[in-house]
């Protein structure tokens, strides 16, 4: 489709971190209209009734039915939680509307599901654990590294408002990297953990550690050790506004897709 074509958008979370900056990228992108807001309170209010939008006169529902059917929407943003998030992208499928999914938290079971639903019913949907481009990039060097060193353990940090652990972000490089890295659990074959958790998570063989501190926003660290060497692949978001352009480009790409896609990585040029 044509890039100035009119997307009309529905954010689900508009009061979240990442929702808000959806927003204001919407507001930013000259064929993108916000049409409406999907919040579990707030319902018959407007956003502009809400901190930091006084212009925005969208309206917001409680109920994800009564929006889709009162609204010609095509396509959902979706920040909020695994449960809110699988149930708004069930319905959104349901209605015809391209989910663009940014929520973390999702099992391979629900991922898998959402794509039979999707496939079934001919929507196209997105669903990306990171949408920065810097981590996408990350990820697939990770994917190339493991190929050569399959030592490696992942550190993911992130503020301490953050529910899920490890991050998306963290538990899909995972999946990359077992994609090309030989199977061989790591460490000493006795190593005994004196306090529970030590090692970290397990992930075929390898591990995550989670770190939470106030001051973070998204950073994550790929740890390769080899005979005398080791790499260190790094990513940090400094900001949300840096996984804007990954939800704008899946907002225009969705619009041409009849599947599911899972990762910002295999949408890109
Ligand atoms: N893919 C990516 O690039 C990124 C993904 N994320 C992910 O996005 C999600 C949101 O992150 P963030 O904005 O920081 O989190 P916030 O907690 O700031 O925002 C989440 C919002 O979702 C709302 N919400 C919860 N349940 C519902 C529901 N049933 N219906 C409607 N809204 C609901 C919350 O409302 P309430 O306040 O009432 O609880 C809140 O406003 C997380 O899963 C995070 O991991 C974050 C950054 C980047
Ligand atoms: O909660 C966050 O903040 C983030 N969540 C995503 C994840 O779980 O990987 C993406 C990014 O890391 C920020």
């Amino acid at each position: 489709m044509s890039n100035q074509e009119t997307i009309n958008i529905a954010v689900a979370g508009p009061r979240g971190k990442m929702g808000k900056e959806a927003l204001q990228m919407i507001a930013k992108t000259g064929h993108f209209r916000c049409v409406a807001a999907i919040d579990r309170k707030n319902e018959g209010k407007r956003i502009k009734e809400l901190e930091g939008f006084p212009d925005l006169d969208t309206p917001i529902y409680t109920d994800i039915d009564q929006c889709f059917s009162e609204h010609p929407v095509d396509v959902l943003i979706d920040f909020t939680h695994p449960e809110a998030g699988k149930y708004h992208v069930e319905k959104a499928i349901a209605y015809g509307v391209r989910p663009v999914v940014g929520t973390s938290g999702f099992s391979e079971a629900d991922v898998e599901h959402l794509s039979s639903l999707a496939e079934e019913k001919g929507v196209g949907t997105i669903i990306a654990p990171n949408f920065a481009i810097g981590a996408v990039l990350m990820m697939k060097f990770s994917q190339m590294a493991a190929r050569h060193f399959p030592d490696v353990e992942i550190i993911e940090l992130h503020h301490d408002q953050k529910r899920d652990a490890p991050s998306g972000t963290a538990v899909k490089t995972a999946e990359m990297i077992q994609q090309t890295r030989k199977e061989k659990k790591q460490g000493h074959p006795e190593e005994k953990e004196l306090i529970k958790g030590a090692r970290g998570a397990d992930f075929d063989g390898f591990r995550i550690h989670s770190v939470r501190l106030p001051g973070l926003i998204a950073h994550q660290q790929v740890l390769f050790g080899g005979e005398g060497e080791l790499l260190t692949l790094r990513h940090d978001s400094m900001n949300r506004e840096s996984f804007m352009h990954g939800v704008r480009v899946a907002v225009e790409t969705v619009m041409d897709l009849k599947t599911l896609v899972y990762g910002l990585e295999n949408i890109l040029e």
